[in-house]
C-alpha cells in the first residue's frame, strides 16, 4: 500500500531526500520538472501549442520556471512565462531558475498588481502559482488573478496541486481555486484528491515519480494508505488442489422483502461468484422461485425458520441488510444475528438504517464486524458532517470506539479500520452509480469472510475487485450490477495468477 503524506510530511520527505541522497534541492526541482514534462507531453502532444506558465515565487513557481525552460528544450517553443509577484519574497531555487530562464529568450512578464492583467491568448495554462506551500485561503491580488484565469476557461494543467486547494483538511465550498483539467502531482497523490469536493479543483490527476526517498515515505506514520493491485495479488489465495466446497466456507445472506427481493438475489449471486463454497439465502417464501431460476446454486433458509430461532452455527459468515426492510421483524432478525456474535458479519443497507434507529445495538456488534454505508446511511447512523474530511475523521473515531470496519462508499471508497487506518480504494468509475451495486459488494464481502480472509482483507478485496470489474466495463455508460457479478470469477483468477 502506498503511504500518503500530508504537506508537512512531504516537506520532511523532501528535506530527508536532499540530506541523504546525492541530490541537491535544485536538482530535485529539475527532476520534478522533468517528470512533469513527461506527463505533459502525453496530454499536449502538439509542440506548436501556445503555452503560458503562471508562476508564484515559491518552489512551485520555481518548478514553473524550470518547466518553461524544459518545454523549450523539448521543442515546444511558443511559451511565455507570467510571474505573479505580489510580495518581495522568493525561494532560492526560484531565483536560481529565474536566472536560468533568462538565458533562454522565453518572454517573461511580471504581474505586480491586478488593475490590468496581461493579455492571454494561450491554449494551455500551466499553473505553478502555489503548490503544497498554501498556508491560507487565497485572498487579495492572487485571488483576483485566479478568478481572472478561471474566467478565461482555458485548459489548465496544474503543477503538483491546483493553486488554492489545500493538500489535506476540509475543503471550503467557497474556496477560490484555479480549476485544472489535469494535475500532475509529485510522488504521491494529495489526500484531498479523494474527496468529492475536489471536483471543483481538478478533473483528473497523474502521479509522477520525482526521486524522493521511498523507504522514508513508506516509514511515515499516518492513517492514509492507497491500495495497489499488488496488495490484492499478495492477499488473494489460489484455490488448493484436493479442496472441496467445505474448504471455502458457507455464507448466509439475510436479505430481501416482497418489493425488494432483487437485492437479495444480486447479493447472494455475487457471493456465489466470489468463491464461497456454499451460499444460502434467507429470504421470504415469495422469493423462492425467483432465486431458484436466477441462481439455482444458492440454497434457501426460509425466513420463517430464522424468525423461530434457527441456529446460525453452521455459517462461516453472515451478510444482513440488502432489501431487508426496517420493520419490527427485520429489527428482531438483526438483533438475533448480533446476539449470536460468533459469526463474521457484514451489515449493509436497511440493516444500517435499523442500527441508526436503534443505536443501542451498536454496542452488540461483534469485533471486526464490517458495515458498508453510502454517505446518507453513514450520516444517518453517526450524524451529519460538514465535509468529507470531517466525515472520514468521524468514521475513524467510530471504527475505534465500536471495533468496527467501516467501508464508506465513495468514488474512492474508504475502508476505515479499528487500528486507525484509512485504506483508499482506487478502482471503480461513475458508470457504477446504479442501484443494486452495493448489494453486489456486500455479497462479495460475505463470500471473502466465509473463505476465512481476515475482515480487513475481505473488505479490501471486495472493494478493489468490485471496482476493477466496473473498470473492465468502462466502455458502458452505466453498468447493470449483474454485469459486475459476471466479471468476478475471472478477475479473481487473474489476481491469483503470477504477474
Ligand atoms: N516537496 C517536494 O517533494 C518537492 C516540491 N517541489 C515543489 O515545491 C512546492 C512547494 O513549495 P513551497 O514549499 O516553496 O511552497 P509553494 O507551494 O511554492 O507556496 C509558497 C509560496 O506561496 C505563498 N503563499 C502560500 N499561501 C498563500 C496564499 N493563500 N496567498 C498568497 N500567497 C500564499 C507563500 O508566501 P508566504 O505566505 O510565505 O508569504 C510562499 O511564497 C511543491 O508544491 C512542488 O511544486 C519540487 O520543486 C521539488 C520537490
Ligand atoms: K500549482
Amino acid at each position: 500500500m502506498l503511504q500518503l503524506l500530508t504537506s508537512s510530511q512531504t516537506r520532511e520527505a523532501d528535506a530527508h531526500t536532499i540530506k541523504n541522497k546525492p541530490i541537491s534541492s535544485l536538482d530535485l526541482m529539475e527532476s520534478a520538472s522533468n517528470a512533469f514534462i513527461y506527463a505533459f507531453k502525453q496530454d499536449v502532444p502538439t509542440i506548436d501549442s501556445l503555452i503560458s506558465v503562471y508562476c508564484g515565487t515559491g518552489n512551485n513557481g520555481g518548478d514553473g520556471l524550470a518547466i518553461a525552460r524544459l518545454l523549450k528544450e523539448n521543442a515546444y517553443d511558443r511559451i511565455s512565462v507570467k510571474i505573479a509577484r505580489f510580495s518581495a519574497k522568493e525561494s532560492a531555487d526560484f531565483s536560481a531558475n529565474l536566472e536560468r530562464l533568462k538565458l533562454t529568450g522565453i518572454p517573461i512578464t511580471e504581474i505586480t498588481n491586478t488593475d490590468v492583467f496581461p493579455e492571454e491568448n494561450a491554449e494551455v495554462i500551466i499553473d505553478a502559482l502555489i503548490g503544497s506551500g498554501l498556508n491560507k485561503a487565497l485572498q487579495g491580488d492572487l485571488k483576483s488573478l485566479v478568478i481572472h484565469l478561471n474566467q478565461l476557461q482555458k485548459k489548465v494543467i496544474a503543477v503538483d496541486i491546483p493553486t488554492g486547494l489545500p493538500s489535506e483538511g476540509p475543503i471550503d465550498p467557497d474556496a477560490c481555486i484555479l480549476k485544472a483539467s489535469l494535475c500532475v502531482c509529485f510522488q504521491r497523490p494529495k489526500i484531498n484528491f479523494f474527496f468529492p469536493e475536489s471536483a471543483k479543483a481538478l478533473e483528473r490527476f497523474k502521479v509522477v515519480e520525482i526521486g524522493l526517498d521511498e523507504q522514508f515515505i513508506q516509514s511515515q506514520a499516518g492513517p492514509w494508505k492507497y491500495i495497489e493491485e499488488k496488495d490484492i495479488r499478495y492477499s488473494i489465495k489460489p484455490r488448493k488442489a484436493f479442496s472441496h466446497k467445505g474448504t471455502y466456507g458457507h455464507a448466509l445472506i439475510i436479505a430481501g422483502y416482497t418489493e425488494t427481493m432483487g437485492a437479495a438475489l444480486l447479493c447472494a449471486d455475487a457471493c456465489l461468484h466470489s468463491g464461497a463454497g456454499l451460499t444460502t439465502a434467507c429470504i421470504p417464501e415469495n422469493g423462492y422461485s425467483a432465486l431458484n431460476s436466477f441462481a439455482p446454486e444458492v440454497m434457501i433458509l426460509p425466513r420463517s425458520e430464522l424468525i423461530l430461532g434457527k441456529s446460525l452455527e453452521k455459517y462461516s459468515s453472515i451478510a444482513i441488510g440488502p432489501g431487508l426492510g426496517t420493520d419490527k421483524e427485520a429489527t428482531d432478525l438483526l438483533e438475533y444475528v448480533l446476539n449470536f456474535n460468533k459469526a463474521r458479519i457484514v451489515i449493509d443497507a436497511d440493516a444500517i438504517n435499523i442500527l441508526a434507529a436503534n443505536t443501542e445495538l451498536l454496542t452488540k456488534l461483534p469485533k471486526d464486524c464490517i458495515i458498508c454505508p453510502h454517505v446518507k446511511e453513514f450520516d444517518r447512523l453517526f450524524g451529519k458532517s460538514n465535509s468529507w474530511w470531517d466525515r472520514v475523521t468521524l468514521a475513524l473515531k467510530k471504527a475505534k470506539e465500536f471495533n468496527l470496519i467501516i467501508l464508506l462508499k465513495n468514488q474512492y471508497t474508504f475502508i476505515v479500520t479499528p487500528d486507525g487506518d484509512i485504506l483508499i480504494n482506487p478502482t471503480g468509475n461513475p458508470g457504477m452509480a446504479v442501484g443494486g451495486m452495493g448489494d453486489i459488494l456486500t455479497g462479495m464481502i460475505a463470500s471473502f469472510l466465509a473463505q476465512s480472509y481476515p475482515a480487513i482483507e475481505a473488505a479490501m478485496l471486495a472493494a478493489y475487485i468490485h471496482g476493477a470489474a466496473g473498470d473492465q466495463l468502462i466502455q458502458m455508460n452505466s453498468i447493470p450490477p449483474r454485469y459486475i457479478t459476471e466479471q468476478i470469477p475471472a478477475l479473481i483468477k487473474r489476481f491469483t495468477a503470477p504477474d
